[in-house]
């Protein structure tokens, strides 16, 4: 008889990027904001935290290799700024967690530092600033001692770090640098840093560090790229190093990377799937470690672990050093599915949240776990009618006449002044609002008992504006918890979590909805409540609803099919509710789209193709109606420089924009490009408490009329202002009215 022996198959590492790092049950968020409203001491907090990362180590405990140092107090980035030293002068206050929180909050003395997305996620970082003078340090403290945290339990723990190349490209030149000077410039200063780091780590007992390099899943100047291979060179030296990316291919920088002699690459095979051929024709060593990041990181759904399977092995094929992980840190997931209970079971039997993920990595990592291809999505799930009518949509379906023609026409049908006056929909939500809602949703107040309370806000509303004196007026959304979430409610193909909450920035987090099959409406979402602002007012109120755009990334979305198909989808419903706005006599219908550029893609290569079914599924949503009917649309959340063509193609009557931070720089931008409509340019800067000056917002109105002409300018705060309060809502509304009117009689009478 011919035996054959087999060789037992060997167990992979497991391991993941990073974890959520606010508590299952937001228990950092919760003592964040005792810390912070002065009703827990520093004391406390740091017990608090200590729970929170001793929770995060249990659950990594099954891994092989645990990541460590992913906890953060409020965002990582400035974990790194305290770790290299770079904490600005004006934040430095006696303790470190004073200083800490004045970075990231502000205080009496010191703005804080600014915020904004984090690649292409809804993560906001704390932006470094940088200059000639920062002097940098090493502050190894934060992530030895919470590597030892894990050591001490007898896990394998690998410190990560976000790299030094990343950190710089994130960061801006601090105020007063020189105007030629880039932070990238100190890369060779902030190196010797990393060394000390990387030093103080290894004496503590670390073998491998992973350093976090995002930014090398962008384009990259060949510069950038040679810099880089001269950073890396350095580090080797000094520490076994594995580089994760976690936000798309490595592209260009995996050669340079492997040649530099890193240890490992953690390589993204959801969203970076093309560095996994071109590992297959470079010439890598057999030693290489390469984590195979087959977990998607970034989304909720089950792994098709089939597949997963098949990735590891075509990477077996180029190295004997391979591991499972995650695709990116899981920061961006919630942490446990087990908690949800209302969800249907058909859902719950195809998601995933971090706990689950790291029981999907383990299985793969274990010769003998499973390889279960995922199911196929329940035919219930589909919708035929939806695919058939976006299928059967005709080659107009997404035009309207050109501009001049609807402009004038609307004109007629709305008489408006020159720069009209108007809001951007949300009025103050008071806790007796939200106590309302709340009350509502727990079935404590009858529907009727709801609605006669929201109708009596939305009066309220409209009386406010009537008395101020705008033009346009909002019915205020009293009834909507979140623009996505109460849109997502009423289609169906969407569920809603209980307890999915995700690190939005600090300790705010959201809860996006599941949007997990073909999307229909089944009713009108909106309409009764604009009919009735309507009716208490001779004003035109707009209609107010959420864009395909901005329902998706806001969403976890179903990955079994394109983005644009779903989008598609999802404009189809919107199409819909805005007809029937529209045919309830609605002469101004605003779409807000504030995520336009929050799924913008990292790398070049893809944005044409996103700003094509963007731009169409907006498009789409809204080009139904006649020429006389404006459509509007809100952009905010960041600077719109690079989406441009995208707001131009969106083909909207009126764009209002956040641009009262960037001081209107936003105009000259849109006169490049080609965008010949009207555009509302934010005056008041909402997210800040200050009542704004009248003759700021005249001179900001001034500025725009300069760009664009009298005729193409809306007066308009920045954002909505839901998370104002009235006592700063009505002087500030009563200023910007006036602006408006000191402005159009300098038009009259220059
Ligand atoms: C984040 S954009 C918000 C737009 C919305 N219509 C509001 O006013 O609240
Ligand atoms: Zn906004």
């Amino acid at each position: 008889m011919n035996t054959t022996t087999a060789v037992p198959a060997q167990r992979l590492g497991a391991t993941a990027l990073g974890y959520p790092r606010i508590g299952p049950n937001r228990e950092l968020k919760r003592a964040l904001e005792a810390h912070w409203s002065g009703r827990l001491d520093a004391a406390g907090l740091e017990a608090a935290a200590a729970a929170v990362r001793s929770g995060m180590l249990d659950d990594l405990s099954v891994l092989d290799s645990v990541p460590t140092g992913t906890f953060s107090f409020y965002d990582h980035v400035l974990d790194t700024i305290v770790a290299v030293d770079a904490l600005a002068s004006r934040h430095r206050r006696e303790t470190a967690l004073a200083s800490y929180f004045a970075a990231a909050r502000g205080d009496a003395e010191a703005v804080p530092l600014e915020m904004t997305k984090w690649f292409d996620t809804n993560y906001h970082y704390l932006v470094p600033e940088i200059g000639p003078e920062t002097a940098f340090a090493a502050k190894p403290e934060k992530a030895v001692a919470e590597f030892l945290e894990a050591k001490e339990r007898g896990l394998d723990a690998r410190p990560v770090l976000l790299g030094p190349v990343s950190f710089l490209l994130l960061a801006k030149p601090s105020e007063g640098a020189p105007a030629d000077f880039v932070p990238f410039d100190r890369l060779g200063d902030l190196v010797e840093v990393y060394v000390e780091l990387l030093a103080a780590l290894g004496e503590a007992g670390a073998g491998l560090i992973q350093l976090d390099e995002p930014a090398l899943c962008a384009d990259r100047t060949t510069e950038e790229l040679a810099a880089t291979a001269a950073v890396y060179r350095r580090l080797v030296g000094s520490a076994g190093i594995l580089v994760a990316g976690g936000y798309g291919p490595f592209g260009e920088a995996l050669p340079v990377l492997l040649e530099a002699g890193v240890e490992g690459v953690a390589l993204d095979l959801v969203r970076g799937r093309s560095d996994l051929e071109a590992l297959e024709t470079l010439d890598v060593s057999r030693e290489t470690f390469l984590l195979a990041g087959v977990i998607d990181g970034r989304n909720i759904w089950r792994a098709d672990l089939a597949k997963g399977a098949a990735d590891i092995a075509r990477l077996q094929a180029i190295s004997d050093r391979v591991g499972v992980a995650s695709s990116s840190s899981l920061l961006h997931v919630p942490v446990d599915l087990d908690a949800e209970h209302e969800l249907p079971e058909a859902l719950t039997e195809r998601l995933a949240f971090a706990r689950q993920k790291l029981r999907e990595i383990t299985a793969l990592a274990d010769p003998e776990g499973s390889r279960e291809a995922r199911p196929e999505a329940p035919a219930a799930w589909r919708d035929e009618s939806v695919r058939t009518r976006l299928a059967d949509l005709g080659p107009d379906a997404d035009r309207r006449l050109p501009y001049v023609e609807r402009q004038a026409a609307q004109a007629e049908r709305v008489a408006l002044p020159p720069l009209p006056t108007t809001t951007i929909g949300s009025f103050p939500q008071t806790a007796e609002l939200r106590n309302a809602r709340a009350a509502h949703r727990r079935g404590l107040m009858i529907d009727a008992d709801y609605k006669s309370r929201m109708k009596a806000e939305v009066a309220a509303v409209i009386a406010e504006q009537e008395k101020l004196g705008l033009d346009v007026l909002v019915h205020g959304e009293p009834e909507r918890n979140d623009m996505v979430q109460y849109f997502a409610e009423q289609l169906t193909g969407f569920a809603t979590t209980a307890g999915g909450w995700v690190q939005s920035y600090g300790s705010r987090c959201v809860r996006p909805p599941v949007l997990y099959g073909d999307v229909a409406r089944n009713a009108p979402m909106t309409v009764e409540w604009t009919s009735y602002a309507q009716s208490l007012t001779e004003k035109p109120v707009k209609g107010m609803l959420t864009g395909p755009v901005t329902i998706l990334a806001w969403s976890f979305v179903r990955d079994d099919q394109p983005l644009a198909d779903t989008a598609d989808q999802v404009a189809l419903a919107l199409r819909d509710e805005v007809a029937d706005l529209e045919a309830a006599g609605t002469a101004i219908i605003q779409v807000d789209e504030p995520a336009l550029r929050e799924l913008l893609p990292v790398r070049a290569a893809s944005r044409a193709a996103y700003r094509d079914w963007a731009t169409r599924s907006f498009r789409l949503a809204t080009a139904g109606v006649r020429p006389e009917t404006a459509i509007h649309t809100h952009l905010c959340y960041s600077e719109f420089g690079e989406v441009i063509d995208a707001i131009a193609a969106l083909d909207a009557d009126v764009t209002s924009i956040e641009a009262s931070r960037s001081k209107m720089e936003i105009l000259a931008d849109l006169d490049r490009a080609d965008y010949r409509s009207a555009v509302g340019p934010g005056v008041w800067d909402i997210h800040s408490p200050r009542v704004p000056a009248t003759d700021d917002m005249a001179e900001a109105l001034r500025l725009a009329v300069a760009a664009l002409g009298p005729d193409r300018v809306w007066a308009n705060p920045d954002c909505g202002l839901k998370t104002r309060r009235y006592e700063e809502v009505r002087p500030s509304l009563a200023g910007l009215v006036e602006a408006a009117r000191i402005v159009r009689e300098q038009l009259v009478s220059p």
